[in-house]
């Protein structure tokens, strides 16, 4: 897996699903930009080789909202969600895409459940840890949409 910290200079949404669907396709991988909402597409498609333009059409790709700003306030969040999702991704080989998927929707709901307990970027911290343990022990998601 490879991870870049990159800034996106646009925070528009439907830019942002645009360049996400254009580099998951180009790199042949899973791709996933985080921030007030997730977008996540899927440019393995299961392995084929040669790509249709009905494949590129009917690309899967997600987004995920929810979560809390405080979330954008720690430093780390980003790197630590490339750890669950390696996790995720590790234990479902097979299935890269939604392994991810997986992975952001609990992160982001437990991001969510410390955030509206926190008092600020300390408490967060570790409530987030605690929120997190407790998201995956229960299988607790933010809501998922189709793109
Ligand atoms: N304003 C926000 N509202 C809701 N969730 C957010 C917000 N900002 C970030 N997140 C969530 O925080 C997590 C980390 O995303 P972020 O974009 O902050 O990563 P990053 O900039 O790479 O972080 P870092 O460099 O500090 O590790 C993701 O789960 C994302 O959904
Ligand atoms: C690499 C790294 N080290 C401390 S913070 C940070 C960025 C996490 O996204």
């Amino acid at each position: 897996m490879k991870m870049k910290g990159v800034d996106s200079e646009s925070s528009k949404l439907s830019d942002i699903i645009q360049v996400v669907k254009e580099l998951s396709i180009k790199s042949r991988s899973v791709v996933v930009a985080t921030g007030e909402v997730d977008v996540i597409a899927d440019g393995t498609f299961g392995g084929k080789i040669e790509l249709t333009e009905e494949d590129v059409k009917h690309q899967k790709a997600v987004m995920i909202k929810g979560g809390h700003e405080l979330m954008g306030r720690i430093t780390t969040s980003g790197c630590a969600l490339g750890s669950v999702i390696v996790g995720s991704v590790a234990a479902n080989p097979e299935e890269p895409f939604m392994a991810t998927v997986a992975a952001c929707a609990l992160y982001k709901k437990a991001g969510e459940l410390a955030g509206a307990k926190a008092s600020g970027p300390g408490s967060f911290e570790w409530m987030f840890l605690d929120e997190l343990d407790k998201c995956s022990r229960s299988g607790t998601f933010a809501e998922i949409s189709k793109l």
